[in-house]
């Protein structure tokens, strides 16, 4: 670590005495405040030419533009980038950086069949992107670093430039990498209504000392393009992918749902940590990475978020009360399509669904605490219950239906859900108690638990209101007069704020 220290000061870093590098358990190294420190003060600065970036790596003119285009498109070559800086040991400029990267991770890339299979029915497995990985390697990089023998050193091959080389300094990039625009482009582009770009006052884009707000590379170039990208939406991608960028010391920092009290903002030439809140002696300085939900922490970063659960919550009496807020659980297009259309043909199920699609439909859909009933999904279930001519009606006016929660959609909402639910092996029980009696650090087996668990409960609660909802509607269609939830829920928040005044 003093290693990385000293090359970061010579490089022109600088970090406040007030920040420390130390070790937290579970997460290895993070940053901690020395002293109390007030919201917006510098905790460090990075200058721009210490990013490893495509921008800033020599190899693109070591190897000229037909082979640098040929290493292919997205990350690759970055990683290729990563590589090739870490061969060149101390004739690397970013050596006292590649030297204290991590080699080892615990993100889903990395583990077993049997490791895997403890997701159970968690969606995420196909979203690791193994196989991918291994064919863009030997198709497209594999061939150039052994043609192009005076750049990648030969005998370096099996050390440096092998498969598993790829798969970490790739793994590297998921987990640490930044999202940096160049200043010019920044300036010339116009980001009215991006939330990425809400700094706290970047009102004035001619004043060049205004700090932008920076975050982590929020998803992978492969799955942000889709097939039938265009030749603009591929130069725009292209650009996004320049734009990735290694941030040393930014990325020591640690984050953790709701924690966030430090972001990153770029200038024109450096790069500032800066705090957002008041933080205390002794305190964990914490970026965010923008709160996804555990599944996607697991595949990207090897950990989970366990955050104990807020009393109001309906599982807090729990043997585990502990949660992710932000978790979600994925139903896919193709089990409402079962459940709703159990007799249709495959062909009539495939022509209803391409309108689906074509009316700008979802072939995904995320169960999350805001939206347990998920009103997309219930729009497809209502879309899957018209009548031929009510689809061409549908197709005429450019419009998906609305999808309210009653009577029958709700029914075969609830179908969805129990349908989904059998598809994960362990019960809710008996996940609890695993983790419950649980000792030790948090291991793989632990951590796929936690997240097939958590999806679970979602599902339990969604079929749970859903019950409730048809519930109160039968009673008031016998006449009586019980309220649906929404309204409880709102009549509620009033008392509570007439408590408040
Ligand atoms: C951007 S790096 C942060 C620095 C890293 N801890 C280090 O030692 O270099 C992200 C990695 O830190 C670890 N990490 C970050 N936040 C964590 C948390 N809340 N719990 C456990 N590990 C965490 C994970 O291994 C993650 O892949």
């Amino acid at each position: 670590m003093s290693d990385f220290l000293s090359w970061f000061k010579n490089a022109g870093g600088t970090l406040s005495p007030l920040v420390g590098i130390t070790e937290f358990p579970g997460m290895s190294r993070g940053a901690i405040a020395l002293d109390d420190i007030e919201e917006g003060f510098t905790l460090f600065t990075i200058p721009r030419n210490i990013l490893l970036s495509t921008r800033t790596t020599e190899l693109r003119k070591r190897l000229g533009e037909a082979d640098w285009a040929a290493l292919g498109s997205g990350w690759q070559p970055l990683i290729v980038s990563m590589m090739w800086e870490e061969s060149r040991g101390n004739n690397s400029p970013w050596n006292g950086y590649l030297r204290d990267l991590p080699n080892q991770f615990d993100t889903l890339m990395f583990w077993s069949e049997e490791e895997l299979a403890e997701l159970q029915a968690s969606t995420i497995k196909d979203k690791i992107g193994r196989t991918d990985a291994e064919q863009d390697y030997l198709e497209n990089v594999y061939p150039i670093i052994c043609r192009r023998s005076d750049v990648f050193d030969p005998a370096l091959l099996g050390s440096h430039f092998s498969g598993e080389r790829f798969h970490i300094n790739g793994s590297r990039i998921l987990s640490r990498s930044f999202h940096v625009e160049e200043w010019e482009t920044e300036q010339a582009s116009d980001h009215d209504g991006d939330p990425n770009h809400g700094s706290p006052a970047n009102d004035n884009e001619d004043d060049d000392t205004v700090p932008t707000l920076i975050e982590h590379v929020e998803a992978e170039p492969s799955m942000e393009v889709d097939g039938n990208a265009n030749e603009s939406d591929e130069d725009e991608d292209k650009e996004q992918v320049d734009d990735v960028a290694m941030v040393p010391m930014a990325d020591i920092l640690n984050a953790r749902y709701g924690c966030e009290n430090a972001k990153l903002f770029y200038e024109k030439d450096v790069l500032r940590m800066i705090s957002t809140k008041d933080i205390a002696r002794g305190d964990q300085i914490w970026n965010t990475y923008g709160d996804p939900p555990n599944a996607d922490l697991l595949r990207r970063y090897g950990h989970v978020d366990l955050i104990p659960m807020d009393n109001k919550e309906s599982n807090a009496s729990s043997p585990f009360p502990y949660e992710n807020p932000a978790d979600e659980v994925e139903i896919r297009a193709d089990l409402l399509l079962d459940i709703c259309l159990n007799n249709a043909s495959e062909s009539e199920k495939s022509q209803r669904t391409d309108v689906w699609l074509s009316l700008g439909g979802d072939d995904t859909f995320a169960i999350d605490k805001s939206d347990l009933l998920c009103k997309d999904m219930l729009r497809m279930i209502k879309y899957l219950s018209m009548t031929d001519e009510e689809v061409q009606d549908a197709v005429a006016k450019d419009k998906l239906p609305k999808g309210k929660p009653s009577g029958e959609i709700l029914a075969k909402a609830i179908a969805v859900f129990q349908a989904r639910l059998s598809q994960y092996t362990s019960s809710i029980e008996g996940d609890e108690g695993f983790l419950s009696a649980f000792t030790g650090p948090p291991n793989r087996l632990f951590n796929a638990t936690f997240v097939r668990l958590c999806e679970k409960r979602l599902l339990k609660r969604a079929i749970e209101q859903g019950e409730a909802v048809l519930a109160q509607e039968g009673a008031r269609s016998k006449g009586g007069k019980a309220k649906r939830p929404r309204e409880e829920e709102r009549e509620l928040r009033r008392d509570r704020k007439k408590i408040k005044k």
